[in-house]
């Protein structure tokens, strides 16, 4: 899975050397982690924006961007080279591996990822990485073989934010054409479109002819330090199991058996709900959800099909003795939750305190 790394790119030629003969001016260091995606794919015609397969690796895409050499040195590792549906927790646990290893001796890292699940990657990346160094995703919506492939400029653009002092202490960054944001907001808001990361949340800066501007000082996502409270034991992520989390998705004639099959069938140990709105699901759903609750103690987090939007505690549903098993999502859409629930089931965090944690991110 894992290929040499070691790369610099010099006038637009990858050309590999090793590592001790690099930086001797001081140019900062940025490692670049190649995961797959569109970014890496490649069609049978330039027209062709659909339908497409992976195909190229990390150092191919990067022997497609210009010279870099002035303001870094470059190298790169292929972390895997999937769809990033095919993403799971033991790519996530590697990938955790791999940035907080190329921090330890590169001042930036860049990580090429499909743009579907982005978003859920730069959120566990949030949580789990605590660096000031800067950590940026990047992908594409055209495959590499596209006329007009936005890759090539999103990874160059993705290079110079990673070596950029400016992007220091703002956590996890997504870099996507010509903006700059916060990776644990963001959220993919169009399944075509070049501007797919254009959601209210988490936009902090831009580029204007190749220079980055932020538009505020350095900050961090202010949920970021009450969660890493109690998620903060980075050896439990090799841990090969982690616990199931389901997200159910609420519709017209939604069937409450899907919770009880979930739990007793699948082992879920928590339940996410896309509900409708502001994260309302059945009467009779709620109900069953709280039988559920009692019988298991898994928890029920609540959260919105709708792509933006609050679940606040008060949508919960007033059923009493349910308060201690409910745990409205606030902000975070499913996925988002998703990985907060299963990082504090994975520390062994009580249900009370993960639903302190919730009420203390996003309004939950
Ligand atoms: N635009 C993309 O990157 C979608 C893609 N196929 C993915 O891996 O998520």
């Amino acid at each position: 899975m894992t290929q040499p790394d070691n790369v610099c790119v010099k006038n637009g030629i990858v050309s590999s050397f090793t590592l001790e003969s690099t930086s001797p001016n001081h140019k900062p260091r940025v490692k670049i982690l190649g995961t797959g995606g569109t970014i890496a794919s490649k069609a049978d015609s330039t027209t062709q924006t659909a339908g497409y397969d992976l195909g190229l690796t990390i150092d191919q895409l990067l022997s497609q961007i210009p010279d870099v050499t002035q303001t870094c040195d470059c190298f790169y590792e292929q972390v895997c080279n999937v769809e990033s549906t095919e993403v799971n927790d033991k790519i996530l646990a590697l990938l955790h591996r791999k940035v907080v290893e190329s921090l330890a001796d590169h001042d930036g890292v860049v990580i090429t990822h499909g743009t579907d699940t982005m978003e859920e990657t730069a959120f566990f990346l949030e949580l789990v990485i605590n660096s000031q160094k800067p950590v940026v995703l990047t992908g594409s919506m055209r495959p590499a073989s596209a006329l007009s492939a936005d890759g090539p400029m999103n990874l160059y653009q993705a290079i110079l934010v990673a070596a950029s002092k400016s992007s220091r202490d703002r956590g996890v960054l997504v870099s996507f054409n010509d903006q700059i944001s916060s990776g644990f907001f963001i959220s993919k808001s169009n399944s075509n479109s070049l501007e797919t990361f254009s959601g209210k949340f988490g936009y902090l800066g831009n580029f204007i002819d190749n220079e980055i501007n932020y538009f505020y000082p350095p900050a961090k996502p202010s949920a970021v330090g009450l969660i890493r409270q109690v998620i903060s034991r980075e050896s439990v992520l090799q841990s090969p199991d982690w616990p199931r989390v389901a997200i159910l998705y609420s519709h017209q004639g939604f069937d409450k058996e899907l919770i009880r099959l979930s739990i007793e069938h699948l082992g879920a140990q928590g339940i996410i709900f896309a509900g409708c709105g502001a994260g309302s699901m059945t009467a009779e759903t709620n109900e069953y959800a709280f039988t559920l609750w009692k019988r298991y103690g898994v928890p029920m987090v609540y959260s919105r099909r709708s792509n933006e939007g609050v679940v606040p505690r008060r949508s919960l549903p007033k059923i009493e003795g349910y308060s201690e098993g409910s745990i409205a999502a606030g902000y975070m859409n499913p996925q988002k939750a998703r990985i907060l629930l299963q990082l504090c089931l994975l520390h062994g965090i009580t249900v009370d305190v993960i639903k302190v944690v919730f009420e203390g991110v996003f309004g939950g």
